[in-house]
């Protein structure tokens, strides 16, 4: 049977409110916590589908290749989990947990609040090798991007849409700093062209002057980087975009257009996250005797 909105109404009617309460407290402490639950999604549902594989642990699993390194959030998804095996034992699917603590991060930080099925089950399936051709890199051209995205049955207007994800949380040097470089003399080249010089300035100070230290962040929208807003697609087009692949959605009619509608219009941009976003998050979904109801999202059922 497919996923349903309510899934858990008989079985385990607080579940949605008990990850809802888990993300809230979660991200009152720590307000990185949002960002990290929403990426986290995304690469769970490209990779084997919305199954919660890449909540697994151990030698050669998705958690441990070096495409997911700065993927974080999994000990919000697992305090939920604790809660829910005292309340509900073996019946709400970490899949389910990490699908709807993605959608409260998203409503926690101010974005549209979207309804979502839940009935997801859990896969035991988990290898390192299928995150690099499922996961898309910085590197890519929009005809790549959009060529993954359709593999997921999203078109590339979720592309744009979901890339929206960008209007919270924070990145790596390493994930942007190829884009510029910065000679003896202190000079900033901007190598990528479709970065802003100034903004390029700001970012090499920012990740001290090109020193490699792979523990400085930046915030993905400088201006509102703890608000789920439509401030994304105003800095694209000031050519802020902080990775390649986000300035890619500026240089192509296909999408040019979508981004200007919204930078136009949160509320534009909010009805579009609604739908895509529900779209990602039935991405391959396992149902019916796939998979499993683990007990615990780090390992599979023995
Ligand atoms: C379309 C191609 C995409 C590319 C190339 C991409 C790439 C990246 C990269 C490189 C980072 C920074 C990682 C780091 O250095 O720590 C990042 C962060 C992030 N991405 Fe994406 N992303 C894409 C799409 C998406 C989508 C579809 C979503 C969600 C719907 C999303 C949500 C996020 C979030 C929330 C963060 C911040 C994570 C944090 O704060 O820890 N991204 N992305
Ligand atoms: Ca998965
Ligand atoms: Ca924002």
């Amino acid at each position: 049977s497919a996923p349903s909105v309510g899934f858990y109404a008989g079985s385990c009617p607080a579940a949605e409110i008990i990850v809802k309460n888990t993300v809230r407290s979660a991200s009152d402490l720590d307000p990185t916590i949002p960002g990290k639950l929403l990426r986290l999604l995304f690469h769970d549902c490209f990779v084997e589908g919305c199954d919660a594989s890449i909540l697994l642990q151990g030698n050669g699993t998705e958690r441990s290749d070096p495409g997911n390194t700065s993927v974080d959030g999994f000990a919000v998804i697992d305090s939920a989990k604790r809660l829910l095996e005292i309340f509900c034992p073996e019946t709400v699917s970490c899949a389910d947990i990490l699908a709807l603590a993605a959608r409260d991060a998203v409503e926690y930080t101010g974005g549209p609040s979207v309804q979502i099925p839940t009935g997801r089950r859990d896969g035991r399936i988990s290898a390192a090798a299928n995150v690099r051709p499922n996961i898309i890199d910085t590197s890519f051209t929009l005809d790549e991007m959009a060529k993954l995205f359709f593999a997921k049955g999203l078109s590339m207007d979720d592309l744009v849409t979901l890339s929206g994800g960008h209007t919270i949380g924070k990145s790596h040097c390493s994930s942007f700093n190829d884009r510029f470089k910065l000679d003896p003399d202190g000079n900033v080249t901007v190598i990528d062209s479709s970065l802003d010089q100034q903004y390029a300035v700001q970012l090499t100070k920012m990740c001290h002057a090109g020193a490699r230290d792979d523990s400085i962040t930046v915030n993905n929208d400088p201006g509102t980087p703890f608000q789920f807003d439509n401030q994304y697609y105003k800095i694209l087009l000031e050519h802020k975009g902080l990775f390649q692949s986000d300035s890619a959605l500026v240089k192509d009619n296909r999408t040019m257009n979508k981004v200007v509608e919204f930078a136009n219009s949160q509320d534009g941009f909010f009805e579009s996250w609604a739908v895509s976003f529900l779209k990602l998050s039935i991405v391959g979904v396992k149902t019916g005797d796939e998979g499993e109801i683990r007990q615990s999202c780090p390992m599979p059922n023995r």
